[in-house]
Parts: structure tokens; C-alpha cells; sequence
């Protein structure tokens, strides 16, 4: 997306219209700010990345202080997932240009972080936020690090002196440090031109103090790690407030299914959303905006990987380690030692392997690396004191086994288990990688875990078979892999031997498997895993998730939005730009100046509020239908009702002059002009309906009441002509199971009968075929309305109509908006007049120059209708209106 302007005329057109949803205020604020840093508005498309952690490596170097003007030197980390994600999003997306804005990983004093400011934005495209101390000790350590990984990883922190449990001062610092994060990037943000893609865990309020400042901002958000079932998910005292911050973005992404599915079931079971899948794209409606929930795993940077494998280090080290290990097979981990990672879960099923096949303890060796562990807690102590105790029994029990052990390479003999605890380059990653037969994985849980990734890549060889023959590549294609199942990786890598890490025994079974893997079989393992590897590499996943977000905001700029709730609660609505709210006073006008009119009006969730008891009207709303209904210019006013008849007569038997409509236009009482109440029901489906209904009624009802007994919660609505199983009171999700069940199951058994089923908002809807609030319309406004609108005779208004109001609040109604829309789109016999001059209401087609139709919905809800007004009290504030209006005419003008 360009736009050419030049910048003068550019920021003053800005500031007159300050782009998405941005307020003048910020605009200008944003003006200043370029101005200050001698930069203007960018007007290509760029992707904003935000992360805790830059993608760069920083270290103190007061040496080059006076050429920079700090003290630091910086590099870019080729190796950050951040790092990486550029070239895919240049060259796979329409974006010409990557901004980072996140942490650094030391403290940079106050006196200099202007100077690295402008250095790493000039030299690196990188925007440091700097938060303190303080606040990154509160955000990262104590509640990143200390509450928020645990949880998402299934840990609750059940003792009391748990460092993991809730501490209201840490959030407090989470909240504040997101909300630093999103400062800078507004500071930055080009809401016209940029795409901007929040990262982690770290950040998940981040969106919503973004949407507050641009509703339209265009964002997207990815979660690294687990997202935790909805049953540990709901232990975290804040979760709604986090919950709705990754709903501000547009895009939320997952590695997995499983992740994406304790997601949706979080914002169904906490916050009552209702989520669907559109073209094989999960989406959830979130007030008229469409987040959409992408599942769509990271990879690697596999490019790199290929050359890193002939880098002179990675093949020096490797030479090393063929030397080392020759003659055994290499089982390789690497891990972070941390909690998580299950590294003594894999000693201890190593363990098991050797005590029973002693036999394999000088043809097979295991290299753990365990690099430095990003957290601390007693748990990590415990477990990293475990793996020691483990290693060493290994290799005083096994090692030194008719010397038939490995030697290491400082010359030492006797180890089946060698131990690198210490960080490791990715040279010598790669050389560990390209000479392992088999990667261990055992963690207990693990967001993604790309270590398989990036050992299928250096199994693979460089990409030219040729390349490094003197090393000994290439090498035969062949690998095996050892993954815990609990593990972002595992669903997209099929031919691993899949294993409960918590089995030990399950594992040394792996283990043998492995090592006795035929050269075939694990050719055909690789060649499967490389082919999916190859194809998902970091950048593809980055593209598809900048795409999927451009699909989504494409049409942003056309939604009317405007923000609702306030500070963390804070949300967007997005309507249709036809649909908008009514203006009950220009309604009135048009109403007063109307000569013949058509009122159709539902009761429950319109006339009253939506309640689960009845609302009778009170007297108030009883005089002013009367008012209504007596009014000659009003050709037909009926309350249109999925009641039974007998309510709705016990209501408004004392309305005369009112067409009611019942079970939602099974039944019909024309209107008494005479006011002496000899109207009797009518049956507005064919004749034999009844026969038909008690028929499919038979079939019904036991499948009801079964699915009645096995749904907790649920219950049945009878209304005789439809029946009704309703879920709003049951768990969400199995409601929902057993209404699509349900669904299946009625479809099948009453395929040859006259009945319709439907789905509806927590309910599924039995009625016999044909009955709907469409009815009403048909005979008001179709061929044959001189049999239903007020006669001459009774003071009604010759002609056409000219003023129709279609009013309701449910599914039931948007079938009479429609058939409204339908009748005036194409008005042949249909009743509408043409008029010459048009009203503000909508204007529905060049035939009817001069009609006024209002189909309003009650509730801010997609909708057929083109208006909404709020909520019960203004269709009540528009009845009282209307009835001020026609006292104010006389019958004669
Ligand atoms: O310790 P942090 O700074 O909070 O970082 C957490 C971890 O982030 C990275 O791992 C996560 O993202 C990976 C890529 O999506 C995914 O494979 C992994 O499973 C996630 O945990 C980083 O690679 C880890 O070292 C950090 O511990």
C-alpha cells in the first residue's frame, strides 16, 4: 500500500483525519516526535516486531565510546527467531521494511540511551525500550519468569513459599512494562503503513493499550510458548484482562492445534465468545471484529544452517567429534537447564536402556548439553542436582566397561554420558547436530522446541551434495528423533518415536528402537521430516502470519469503530459501515410526516428487556401501543412474538386495534378495529400443518429428552408448533458438542418430515417447516395487504405504504428484516409507495423514491438490519415518540 503526498500536506491531511482510529492528540504527539528525531512518515509498508528481548548482542566496550557516543558495542544475533523472521517478511509479503522495538539484555545507564537509541535505530533498525531496573526485575524475573512461564508451562505454585505463586506488585510491573512497550511503539508507528506483530508471553497486554490509542491498528500477536488448558488457565487471577489483550489483536497465533483449541476454550468458557471456522481459518466474532486464531508452527532458518555446516569451526569441531565418538552412536540433547526440559527424565531412561541392555554401553553414547538455565528456583536446583548424580552414576557404572567406553576429548576415557554444561555456539550446535544418529527430546513441556528442526537440517548437509566432501560429507541422509509428546514440535514431525517422557520405560524402549534403527528406515524418517522441515522454515512462518494479518485489516479502513470499557477492559466495536445507530428523533419526523405505515414489532429483548422470567408490558407501554394501534395512518401495528397465543392475548387483550402474531407465525389474530374482541386465532400454515407437527413431534421429543438427561444444565422449551433444547446453562463446550450432535442426529430421523431444525445462540430450534416472522411481512407489504392493513372504512389511508418499521432483537427477526429488504429491493405487488423525494431512512431501491424503511436490530450485533438502537429503553423512548408525534398530527393533514 503507497501513498503519495508531500509531507507538509501530508501530516496537515493527518491531522484533520488522524488515520485508524488514532486520536488527534496522538497524532500530533507522533508529528512531534518524528519531527524530533528529524524523521517524517514513512509511507511503505512496514512490519513493527516487538519483543522482550531485541535480536541483538550487546557487550560493554568503552573503548569505541567516542566514535558511537556510548559505550556498548552492539552486533545483530543471526541467531534470534527475530532476527530471522525478515527475510521472509521481505521477501514473501508486500512489506518493504522490518522495525524492532524490544529490551536489551543489559542495563544501559539514563546518561546514554539516547545515544544507543539513535545508534541502533540508525545502524540497525532497532528501537530499544529501556524500562529500569526495577520494573525489568518485576516484569521479566517476578512475573514472567517467576508466575507466567510456570502456568503456561502447567505449573501451580501449591506452596505457599512457591516464588511462583500470584504476587499483585509483579503484575502491577507486568502491566506497567507493557504498557512502556506499547508507548514506543506508538511513539513509531505509522498506523497507515505498518503491520505491527507483538511476540510472547512477555507482552500479551501490549495490544490493548495499542488498540486504545489506534482502534484500527493493524496487529498481529504470537504466543512462543504452551497455551495452557482452560482449567489452569483460569487459576491466574487476571486472566479475563489477559485474555481480551491478545483479543485486541487481529491475528493471535499458535504453534498447535492444541494450544489454539485451550485458547478458544478460554474465551468460550471465561468470557461466553463464540468462535467458528470461516474458509478453514478459525475466527472469533469479538464486538463485530474478526480475530483471527492462526495455528501455524515456527521453523528454522535453514539457509543459514546449510552454510553453517561448512563454516570452518562447525567442521573443525566436527572432525573432533567423529574422532571421539567413532564406532558408537551419538544420542544427542540439547537443551536450556531448566525445569521443563525433562534432561533427568532422559538420564533415568538412559539408565534403564543400560541396566537392560548392558550389552550397548560401548556402542552408544549420549551427549547431553545443557545450556545455562533462564530461570531459578529451588525445583531447578533440585532437578540440575539430579542430572549430575545421574551422569555420574552413568559413567562409574557403565563407563569404563572392558574399556570399551568413549574417550572425550581431552583425552579422558570411561564416559557414556558426556555433559556440556555451558553455553554453546551455534558452530559447534551444528558439528554436535550433523553427527548425532538420534536427537532426545524429553521435555515435559515445551512451546515448540526447534532443536529437532535444526538437526533434521544438519543430517540434511549443505545444500550442495558436494560441498564438504573433505570433511566427509556428505553424509548418508539419515536421522532419527526421540520427541516428547508434550512438545510444540511432535504433531508436525510424524516419523519421530513419539514418547510420554514421564514413562520411563516408554522411553528406553525408544532408546533401543533408535539404536537399532536400520540405515534404511531411518533414511525414510528423514527424508519425511526434511521435506516438511524445508518447506516451514522461520520465514515462511513469519510471511503467513504478516499475510494472514494483511487478509484480515485489509478492509479496515471502511469498518466504523469506536472503544468500549475502560482500561484493561478495554475493546473495539466494528460495524458495518451501513449499519449504524438509529436516530430515533430524524425516525419520529419521518414517522410524523408518514401517511400510511406498517409497524411490526417483536416483545421479548424489544418491547422489555431479554430476561429468563416473563416481563409483562407495564402500563405505561400498554397505553402507548394503544396510542399506536388507534392512530389511522397506522395501516397494521403487530407485536410479532415467539409466545403462545395465550400469553400474548393475556397481554394485549386490552389493546384494541393490535394484530398479534404468535410462535413466531404459526398463529395470527387480526387486528380488532372495532374494538369488540371477536377476533379469533388464525392458523397461518397450510392446512394439515398440525397433522404434520404431531407427527414429527412423536420423533422429537425423546431425542430431546435424552439429550435433556445427558446434558447437565440443559433444558427444554415446548411451544407446541416448535420445540426448543437450550444450552445456555450447560458447560459451553460439551453444550455445543451435543448441540452438533443433536443437530446430525434430528437431520437424519426427520429427513422426510415438513420441519426445519436450526442452530441458534446456545439453542437448537425445532418448528414446523414454513414458520417464520418472514409471514407478517409477506401479508402487510405483499401482493394481498388489503385483506390485512386497516380498511378505508376504519379511517385507514388509501394508497401505498410509505413508512415501514421492522423492529426485534434475535435470530428470529433477522428472517422479517430480510424478507423486508426482499419486498423493497423488488417491489413488484408489493404495497410500498413511490414517492419523490428521499428520506432518511434507508433508501432501499430507485423504485421507491420516497419510502422510509427502518429494519432495526436491538443490541450492537451483526445484523440484516441497518440500524441498532441499544437496548429495550430506547424502543420504548421511540414508541413514546412516535405516539408524541401522532398526537401533534391531525388525522386530516
Ligand atoms: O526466557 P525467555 O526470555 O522468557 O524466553 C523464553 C523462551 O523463548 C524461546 O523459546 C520459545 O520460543 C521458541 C520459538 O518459538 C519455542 O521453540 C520454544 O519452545 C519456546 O519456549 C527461547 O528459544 C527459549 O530459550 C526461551 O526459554
Amino acid at each position: 500500500m503507497r501513498r503519495a503526498a508531500s509531507t507538509s500536506m501530508h501530516n496537515l491531511q493527518e491531522l484533520v483525519n488522524p488515520g485508524p482510529g488514532g486520536t488527534m492528540l496522538d497524532r500530533i504527539a507522533q508529528l512531534e516526535a518524528e519531527e524530533a528525531r528529524g524523521t517524517s512518515v514513512d509511507q511503505s509498508e512496514r512490519v513493527v516486531i516487538v519483543c522482550n528481548s531485541l535480536p541483538l548482542k550487546m557487550r560493554h566496550d568503552p573503548e569505541g565510546s567516542e566514535e558511537r557516543g556510548h559505550s556498548w558495542h552492539f552486533e545483530m544475533d543471526p541467531d534470534s527467531i527475530y532476527a530471522q523472521t525478515s527475510v521472509g517478511i521481505l521477501e514473501k509479503t508486500s512489506a518493504e521494511k522490518v522495525l524492532w522495538i524490544g529490551g536489551l539484555g543489559s542495563e544501559v545507564e539514563l546518561f546514554e540511551q539516547d545515544a544507543v537509541a539513535e545508534d541502533l535505530r540508525d545502524r540497525f533498525s532497532c528501537v530499544p525500550v529501556f524500562l529500569g531496573a526495577e520494573l525489568k526485575d518485576k516484569h521479566y524475573k517476578g512475573f514472567c519468569k517467576g508466575f507466567l512461564w510456570p502456568l503456561m508451562h502447567y505449573v501451580l505454585p501449591m506452596s505457599p513459599q512457591s516464588a511462583g505463586r500470584y504476587n499483585k506488585v509483579n503484575w502491577q510491573g507486568y502491566l506497567a512494562a507493557n504498557k512502556r512497550f506499547a508507548d514506543k511503539v506508538v511513539e513509531h508507528l505509522s498506523p497507515d503503513y505498518d503491520f505491527v506483530w507483538v511476540h510472547d508471553y512477555h507482552l500479551m497486554l501490549l495490544p490493548t493499550f495499542l488498540r486504545k490509542r489506534y482502534n484500527t491498528v493493524r496487529c498481529g500477536y504470537f504466543l512462543h510458548c504452551p497455551f495452557p488448558s482452560s482449567e489452569i488457565f483460569k487459576t491466574f487471577p487476571n486472566r479475563d484482562l489477559v485474555l481480551r489483550g491478545l483479543l485486541n489483536a487481529d491475528v493471535v497465533g499458535f504453534h498447535t492445534f492444541d494450544y489454539a483449541r485451550h485458547f478458544l476454550s478460554c474465551t468460550t468458557r471465561l468470557l461466553g465468545l463464540n468462535h467458528k471456522t470461516e474458509r478453514g481459518a478459525l475466527a472469533i466474532d469479538y464486538y463485530g471484529r474478526s480475530v483471527s486464531v492462526k495455528i501455524c508452527p515456527t521453523g528454522v532458518d535453514v539457509a543459514r544452517l546449510q552454510e553453517g555446516i561448512m563454516w570452518p569451526d562447525s567442521v573443525q569441531r566436527r572432525q573432533a567429534y567423529r574422532a571421539q565418538f567413532e564406532g558408537r552412536k551419538v544420542f544427542l540433547g540439547v537443551d536450556d537447564f531448566d525445569v521443563f526440559k525433562g534432561i533427568e527424565l532422559k538420564l533415568q531412561a538412559f539408565e534403564l536402556l543400560l541396566s537392560q541392555h548392558p550389552e550397548l554401553a560401548d556402542k552408544i553414547v549420549m551427549v547431553q548439553v545443557c545450556n545455562p538455565a533462564r530461570g531459578d528456583s529451588r525445583e531447578l536446583q533440585e532437578v540440575q542436582q539430579e542430572v549430575f548424580d545421574i551422569v555420574e552414576r552413568l559413567n562409574a557404572t557403565y563407563g569404563s566397561i572392558d574399556g570399551r567406553s568413549s574417550k572425550t576429548s581431552d583425552g579422558e576415557s570411561g564416559k557414556v554420558v558426556e555433559l556440556i554444561n555451558r553455553g554453546t555456539t551455534l558452530a559447534e550446535r551444528i558439528a554436535l547436530l550433523s553427527v548425532a544418529d538420534c536427537a532426545v527430546v524429553t521435555a515435559t513441556r515445551d512451546g515448540m522446541n526447534l532443536l529437532p528442526y535444526e538437526y533434521i537440517t544438519c543430517r540434511q548437509g549443505p545444500v550442495s551434495v558436494d560441498a564438504g566432501t573433505a570433511d566427509g560429507y556428505p553424509l548418508p541422509r539419515q536421522s532419527s528423533l526421540i520427541m516428547s509428546e508434550f512438545v510444540g514440535c511432535s504433531s508436525s514431525l510424524s516419523g519421530a518415536f513419539r514418547v510420554n517422557p514421564w514413562n520411563t520405560d516408554d522411553v528406553a524402549d525408544a532408546m533401543y528402537r533408535a539404536a537399532l534403527l536400520s540405515g534404511g528406515e531411518a533414511e525414510a524418517r528423514h527424508e519425511r521430516h526434511w521435506k516438511y522441515i524445508h518447506e516451514h522454515t522461520v520465514g515462511y512462518w513469519a510471511a503467513s502470519n504478516i499475510n494472514e494479518l494483511k487478509r484480515l485489516t485489509d478492509g479496515n479502513g471502511n469498518a466504523r469503530c469506536y472503544g468500549l470499557g475502560f482500561g484493561l477492559n478495554f475493546r473495539v466495536v466494528a460495524m458495518d459501515p451501513d449499519f449504524r445507530a438509529m436516530d430515533t428523533v430524524a425516525c419520529a419526523a419521518d414517522y410524523g410526516k408518514a401517511k400510511k405505515r406498517v409497524l411490526l414489532i417483536d416483545y421479548d429483548g424489544t418491547l422489555v428487556q431479554a430476561a429468563s422470567y416473563d416481563v409483562s408490558p407495564d402500563a405505561e407501554l400498554l397505553s402507548h401501543l394503544t396510542a399506536l394501534a388507534a392512530d389511522p395512518r397506522n395501516a397494521a401495528v403487530c407485536v410479532v412474538s415467539g409466545r403462545e397465543r395465550k400469553q400474548l392475548d393475556n397481554w394485549f387483550r386490552n389493546v384494541p386495534g393490535i394484530a398479534l402474531l404468535a410462535e413466531h407465525g404459526f398463529w395470527y389474530k387480526p387486528p380488532d378495529w372495532s374494538g369488540s374482541g371477536s377476533k379469533d386465532w388464525q392458523m397461518l400454515v397450510p392446512a394439515g400443518t398440525e397433522e404434520t407437527i404431531k407427527r414429527w413431534r412423536e420423533i422429537v421429543e425423546p431425542i430431546l429428552d435424552q439429550y435433556h438427561d445427558a446434558t447437565d444444565g440443559s433444558l427444554i422449551r415446548d411451544k407446541g408448533t416448535s420445540m426448543i433444547w437450550d444450552y445456555r446453562d450447560a458447560d459451553p463446550d460439551f453444550g455445543q458438542w451435543q448441540a452438533k450432535e443433536l443437530m446430525d442426529h434430528l437431520e437424519s430421523v426427520l429427513v422426510n418430515e415438513q420441519v426445519d431444525v436450526f442452530p441458534g445462540h446456545n439453542h437448537v430450534e425445532i418448528k414446523a417447516h414454513g414458520v417464520s416472522k418472514a409471514t407478517p411481512v409477506e401479508m402487510f407489504l405483499g401482493e394481498n395487504w388489503e385483506i390485512h392493513l386497516r380498511p378505508e372504512s376504519e379511517g385507514g389511508t388509501p394508497g401505498k405504504v410509505d413508512f415501514v418499521m421492522a423492529i426485534g432483537d434475535d435470530r428470529s427477526d433477522e428472517e422479517m428484516f430480510m424478507a423486508v429488504d426482499a419486498l423493497v429491493l423488488n417491489p413488484e405487488g408489493a404495497v410500498v409507495q413511490k414517492m419523490s423525494c428521499p428520506m432518511p431512512g434507508k433508501e432501499k431501491s430507485k423504485g421507491h423514491e420516497h419510502l422510509s424503511v427502518y429494519c432495526v436490530t436491538v443490541g450492537q450485533k451483526p445484523s440484516k438490519a441497518d440500524f441498532y438502537l441499544d437496548d429495550s429503553d430506547d424502543v420504548v423512548q421511540l414508541v413514546r415518540n412516535f405516539t408524541a408525534t401522532g398526537q401533534s398530527q391531525s388525522p386530516s393533514t
